[in-house]
């Protein structure tokens, strides 16, 4: 890479390191990142360098880029076999753990897939014409992104009747009497699941003793999803619901702005407001789809009839200099999308538990068999990090989530995984990936991890990297 590229990498890293040694110190996350996304200057300079590096300096030296990588696993799952090969896994898997899926199988999608590119910064998934890409960034580069903070979004009730969901967040942090309150009638439906494990132990009702489970950190914030190999445990399914829990409460306060935001109802119009010069644009498959507020600049003339289809990728020589006139997005629909895309997102998150926040987000808005494309940047040697992104998996299982694909690339890792269709089958795969990392004598800087986090965090080489000379690509 010429000098040009190494600067602007150098601008984008700099952020990542300045947010990762602020955690490092204060442990603040909520404070830290309520604090950065109000940098305009560093956010503006960050999304600047990153367009241009992306579109004018990282082409010539990839064999393969990441936006392409994603294109393609996003196909393979699709067009090629690997959906009914997923489906057909995990018929297996629920048949031979004698368990019955939450969701019927998922079928290839007959219209355009709706894809979520959360961190897209200059909307590189655009021009593929059988998407229909939503792309939210915390500083847009162009027009066609949203302007939106995913770890503070508040996700809308599933439009599909036929959906169920299962908020892992609410599995240690609502007793049943709690949620009666709360929820009135949605808590009829709840079923109790209990769960044999290889062991034989058997995790089952765990409200016996009148305590809510799991959960506690040390500083005392409350945990979604604790539980031990073993250990009692319920979960809750709720038919035709989300529960409604603050989006991220223990990772990242609210914003004024989020608190002002709308949960629409089913019967309301689509909700994308468009500015006053754009023009919807291709006749979408279905009028469900994010609500997108517009920006202060901007007045709502009146209601599309649409949502809006992909826009136009900026050309290589636009030179975004400020911010363009984006709208904002504050609520995203329920399982309601094909993929989630996190294309070096995970890496800007100082935080391990806001990694995993933005990853139980991306569970709530994907439909069932619906897949999450991860993009992470490292250069070195495959095995250099792997025991990192084994425990990627571990975490991702306890969100009800299976591995579809792994792949390391050059400067990158791949990885997909799906919104499987029985989350208890999620969980064994849990219970047998923890024994097997508990298991590997891990030697140097990451045989720190603290295994019983894993459920609750994610994350990153860079985490261990005590003078954050950093393992990404230059
Ligand atoms: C390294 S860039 C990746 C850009 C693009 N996805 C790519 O692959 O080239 C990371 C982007 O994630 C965005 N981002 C970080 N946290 C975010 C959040 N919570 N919500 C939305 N965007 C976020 C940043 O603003 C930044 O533009």
């Amino acid at each position: 890479m010429n000098a040009e590229g190494k600067r602007l990498a150098h601008i984008v890293k700099r952020t990542h390191k300045r947010l990762r040694r602020k955690y490092k110190e204060e442990r603040d996350e909520q404070t830290i990142w309520t604090e950065h996304i109000t940098r305009e200057e560093e956010l503006q300079c960050y999304s600047n360098s990153m367009v241009t590096l992306a579109t004018q300096h990282w082409p010539s030296q990839q064999v393969m880029s990441q936006v392409d990588w994603c294109y393609q696993a996003v196909c393979q799952y699709y067009q090629g076999d690997r959906l009914s090969q997923a489906n057909e896994k995990e018929a297996r898997k629920m048949s031979h753990l004698n368990l019955s899926p939450l969701y019927t199988s998922p079928q290839r999608p007959s219209t355009i897939l709706q894809v979520l590119d959360v961190g897209s910064c200059y909307n590189p998934f655009s021009n593929y014409p059988d998407w229909c890409v939503t792309a939210i960034d915390l500083y847009p580069a162009n027009k066609s992104v949203k302007k939106g903070d995913f770890l503070n979004i508040t996700i809308t009730e599933p439009h599909n009747k036929h959906l169920y969901y299962i908020d892992p967040e609410n599995i240690s942090t609502v007793t049943p009497e709690d949620g009666e309150k709360k929820m009135g009638s949605e808590f009829e439906n709840v079923k109790k699941m209990g769960i044999g494990f290889e062991d034989e132990k058997k995790m089952g009702s765990g409200f016996e003793d009148g305590k809510k489970m799991g959960g506690g950190f040390e500083d005392g914030k409350k945990m979604g999803g604790g539980f031990e190999d073993g250990e009692k445990m319920e979960y809750k399914i709720v038919e035709n619901s989300v529960i409604p829990t603050e989006p991220n409460i223990r990772s990242v306060l609210p914003t004024k702005q989020n608190i002002a935001s709308e949960i629409p109802t089913k019967t309301e119009q689509p909700s994308v407001l468009p500015t006053k010069t754009e023009q919807p644009s291709e006749l979408p498959t279905t009028t469900e789809g994010p609500s997108v507020l517009p920006t202060k600049t901007e007045q709502p003339s009146e209601l599309p009839t649409t949502i809006e289809g992909p826009s136009v990728l900026p050309t290589k020589t636009e030179q975004p200099s400020e911010l363009p006139t984006c709208q904002e997005i504050r609520t995203l629909p329920g399982s309601f999308y094909d993929v989630v895309i996190f294309s070096l997102l995970l890496e800007y998150l100082p935080s391990p538990s806001q990694r995993l926040a933005c990853c139980r987000n991306a569970y709530r808005v994907l439909k069932p068999g619906g897949i999450l494309a991860l993009i992470t940047p490292d250069s070195k040697h495959q095995n250099a990090n792997a025991h990192v992104y084994k425990l990627w998996r571990l975490s991702l299982s306890y969100l009800g989530f299976s591995r579809v694909k792994y792949q390391k690339c050059a400067h990158f890792h791949g990885l997909v995984f799906r919104k499987a269709l029985c989350f208890e089958a999620c969980l064994h795969d849990a219970a047998r990936l923890m024994q097997d990392v508990k298991g590997v004598q891990v030697k140097g800087k990451f045989a720190r991890i603290d295994y019983d986090k894993v459920k609750y965090e994610m994350y990153i080489p860079q985490d261990f990297n005590e003078d954050e000379s950093d393992s990404e690509k230059e």
